[in-house]
């Protein structure tokens, strides 16, 4: 019996979460689930965003299933002060996480609720695999004297490895984003991409893109890209950015891989605080990152698909959360989804 960790976290996450153990449970009923407290939760209950101890139930367990932690509650400027966030930067690097991937695929029938128009996101089908234990938010950092600095280092292990990930997951192309006109790390990072392209994926088209001019491109020409990888940074921001390809950022899941032990699922968003305890978020991010811990971290590819498909349909007889223009609450949503299960 496949034993997950669930970490609801903080604002909507606890909202999210339940509707995604709802659809779990509808396909997979021999899941078990130990809830723990992190985030802000953590820090209201413990002192901590995260014990030792949930740390160590999140090691033992099949895989990890987080909501979002974070809010106006615990933000603080205070040097060295707990910080809900330090949760999830605690969970990426202590279950070896490098590798975070963000698929982005609007639904035909939801081009209407992206901001763009329908000619430009028909057929997108776009993997960012974002690095997601390395870079800026883990660099040395600190406030002193009206000064502040954060340190960007990356070592080639780093880049090979998630590099490499980018290229196993890509059919005909990798968009590798950096920014090596300006950044010694981007400089080593298009090297490391360039040599590991020659050595070990000659087939695959690699093309190199500053961020800047790629995030332009994720909204002129998105159809362009079929799998971007990047640094840490630049995947957080440019994914929120092709969130709206899909009409909201309530709609992406995630999967962080390449640990030794299990790996962890969570939507993209954070925590939203202007409409937590409203019943109004968009569960779908969430039940989608249900599916992907079906089919990464327990290889039950036809109960992911299947949950991915009564999404598909839910969302094609017309279900709409508010973020995606409708009037439906997150219980609404998550029945619908139910309903084609
Ligand atoms: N993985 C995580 O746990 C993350 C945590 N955060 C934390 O969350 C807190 C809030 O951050 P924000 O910058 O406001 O980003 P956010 O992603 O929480 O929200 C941004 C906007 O998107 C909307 N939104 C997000 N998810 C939604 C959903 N499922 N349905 C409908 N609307 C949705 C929100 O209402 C808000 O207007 C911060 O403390 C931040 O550090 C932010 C991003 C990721
Ligand atoms: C605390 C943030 C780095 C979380 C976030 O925005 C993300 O991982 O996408
Ligand atoms: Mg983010």
């Amino acid at each position: 019996m496949p034993n997950i960790a669930l970490l609801p976290g903080d604002g909507i996450g606890p909202e999210v979460a339940t509707a995604a153990i709802e659809v779990l449970n509808a396909v997979a009923t021999d899941l078990t689930y130990d809830e723990h407290k992190v985030g802000g939760a953590g820090i209201d209950e413990y002192g901590v965003a995260m014990t030792d101890d949930t740390m160590a139930a999140c090691k033992a367990s099949d895989a990890v299933l987080l909501g979002a932690v974070g809010g106006p509650k615990w933000d603080t400027n205070e040097t060295g002060a707990v910080r809900a966030e330090d949760a999830l930067f605690g969970l990426r690097a202590g279950l070896g996480l490098y590798a975070n991937l963000r698929p982005i695929r609007p639904l035909p029938a939801l081009y209407d609720a992206s901001p763009l128009k329908r000619e430009l996101i028909e057929n997108v089908d776009m993997l960012i695999v974002r690095e997601l234990t390395g870079g800026l938010y883990y660099g040395e950092r600190g406030t002193k004297d009206g000064r502040a600095y954060d340190t960007l280092v990356y070592t080639v292990e780093e880049i090979e490895r998630i590099v490499r990930a980018g290229f196993r997951a890509a059919k005909s192309r990798v968009t590798s984003v950096d920014k090596a006109n300006v950044l010694d790390t981007s400089r080593l990072w298009r090297d490391v991409a360039t040599r590991i392209h020659a050595e070990e994926f000659p087939t695959i088209e690699l093309e190199h893109e500053l961020v800047d001019a790629a995030a332009m491109k994720l909204i002129s020409a998105p159809r362009h890209f079929e799998v971007i990888v990047t640094e840490n940074m630049f995947g957080d921001i440019l994914s929120d950015e092709a969130s709206m390809l899909t009409g909201s950022l309530g709609m992406l899941p995630t999967a962080s891989l390449g640990g030794d032990g299990p790996s962890m699922f969570e939507p993209v968003h954070g925590s939203a605080p202007d409409i937590t305890g409203q019943g109004i978020a968009n569960p779908i991010g969430m039940i989608l990152s249900g599916a992907l811990l079906l089919r990464h971290g327990l290889g039950r590819e036809a109960e992911a698909a299947a949950v991915e498909s009564a999404v598909d349909k839910a969302l094609d007889k017309g279900i709409r959360s508010r973020d995606l223009g409708g009037t439906a609450t997150t219980a609404e949503v998550t029945k619908a989804v139910l309903e084609e299960l």
